[in-house]
């Protein structure tokens, strides 16, 4: 079924219908349409709609979750953006979120997944969507990452943001997830650090073709925790961690302080740098390149990346042709260049 040599085959799911994924989903699958086989996974008649009003030159041509599941994906060829149909289940209002929708938003992901998991795509590209509604529609769910892990009965994923706005590129991945800040702390294990570790290192090497990544561990606290001063989890957990890490062989340093870490002379030695956490981490990636930024998650069997930003819902209010669809290029060219280069290291 893959063809990731050529036409790599990328599910899209369109993320909430009320904000700017499905507008930024149908732009950038018109716009890349010659070097990568998109399947949008979506409301067939909604996106329909917006494709019109985008340009009515895009042609996009609907298939039922039932034809898809037992006959496969037609050759559309690259004229034509093939959909998923996922029918929502109440008429989506731009800018205004509806719960009901969210078992539906929901299922374009299982679609998705189990499609990548069966390799009838060779990755997934996710828009984004509003995680409070999904909880609104009585789903419990903290992001795509942690329900990509659960569905693929993945045990440790690793969220890592990436740009080539830079230079040498950025990559920032963290220790932790999406977490409320007081829970930060103690999901900052030994045994969780160590992972998080031996994954970047692992898909550095078989997904980004880095022989020996060489990566930067921020601290926790303040000035890393100004010798056990200002907190003890550098000295009792990252420390030693990256000790053991050493030992293995790794190229990791640190703990550094993440408010002076990112300087050019610290990243010009880096692959990636680990932050602990979301809001550690992630702020300085989005200032560096904010809209053309990717997210990928690694430690999964399967490809997966996304956009830097959310549902923008200020801008879908607006109306069509206020969002920048350049983060989700960037996420649509990385799963591509991800697929062709996982099977290059697999060979
Ligand atoms: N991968 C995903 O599914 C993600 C989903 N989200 C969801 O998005 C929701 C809204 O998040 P916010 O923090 O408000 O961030 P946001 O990224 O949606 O918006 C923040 C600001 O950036 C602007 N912006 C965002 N994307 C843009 C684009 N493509 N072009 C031009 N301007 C853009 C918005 O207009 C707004 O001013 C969250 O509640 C969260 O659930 C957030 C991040 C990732
Ligand atoms: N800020 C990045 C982010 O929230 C990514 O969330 P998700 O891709 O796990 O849904």
């Amino acid at each position: 079924m893959s063809t990731a040599a050529s036409r790599p085959i990328l599910a899209i799911t369109c993320g909430e219908p009320a904000g700017i994924g499905p507008e930024i989903s149908i732009r950038a699958a018109w716009e890349l349409r010659a070097t990568i086989n998109s399947v949008l996974i979506g409301d067939a008649a909604f996106l329909a709609m917006i494709a019109e009003e985008i340009d009515p030159a895009i042609k996009l041509v609907a298939l039922s979750e039932q034809a898809f599941k037992f006959s496969g994906l037609p050759d559309f060829g690259p004229e034509r953006v093939a959909v998923i149909d996922c029918p929502f289940s109440v008429h989506v209002r731009p800018g205004v979120l509806d719960p009901r929708n969210g078992r539906a938003i929901l299922k374009t992901l299982d679609i998705a997944i189990s499609g990548a998991m069966e390799k009838a795509f060779d990755a997934i590209v996710t828009a984004p969507l509003q995680k409070s509604t999904i909880n609104d529609a009585g789903v419990h769910f903290t992001g795509h990452t942690e329900y990509l892990a659960e569905k693929t009965d993945t045990e440790h994923v690793v969220m890592m943001l990436a740009t080539d706005r830079t230079t040498p590129p950025l990559r920032v991945a963290l220790a932790t997830t999406h977490l409320a800040l007081k829970d930060v702390a103690a999901a900052i294990t030994a045994d969780s650090l160590s992972r998080t570790l031996d994954i970047l290192q692992h898909d550095l090497r078989a997904r980004f073709g880095i022989a020996q990544p060489r990566i930067l561990v921020t601290g926790l606290n303040p000035h890393a925790g100004e010798g056990g001063y200002l907190g003890r989890e550098e000295i009792d957990i990252i420390i030693p961690v990256l000790a053991a890490a050493k030992a293995k062989g790794m190229l990791v340093s640190g703990p550094y302080p993440a408010d002076t870490l990112f300087q050019q002379k610290y990243l010009d030695q880096a692959d990636c740098v680990l932050a602990m956490y979301h809001d550690q981490g992630l702020p300085v990636l989005k200032y560096a390149s904010f809209g053309h930024g990717i997210n990928i998650t690694l430690g999964l069997p399967v490809i997966r990346t996304s956009v830097d930003h959310g549902t923008a819902l200020d801008l879908a209010a607006a109306g069509l042709g206020r969002a920048d669809h350049g983060s989700m290029l960037a996420a649509l060219n990385a799963a591509a260049q991800l697929v062709r280069a996982t099977a290059a290291v697999a060979e």
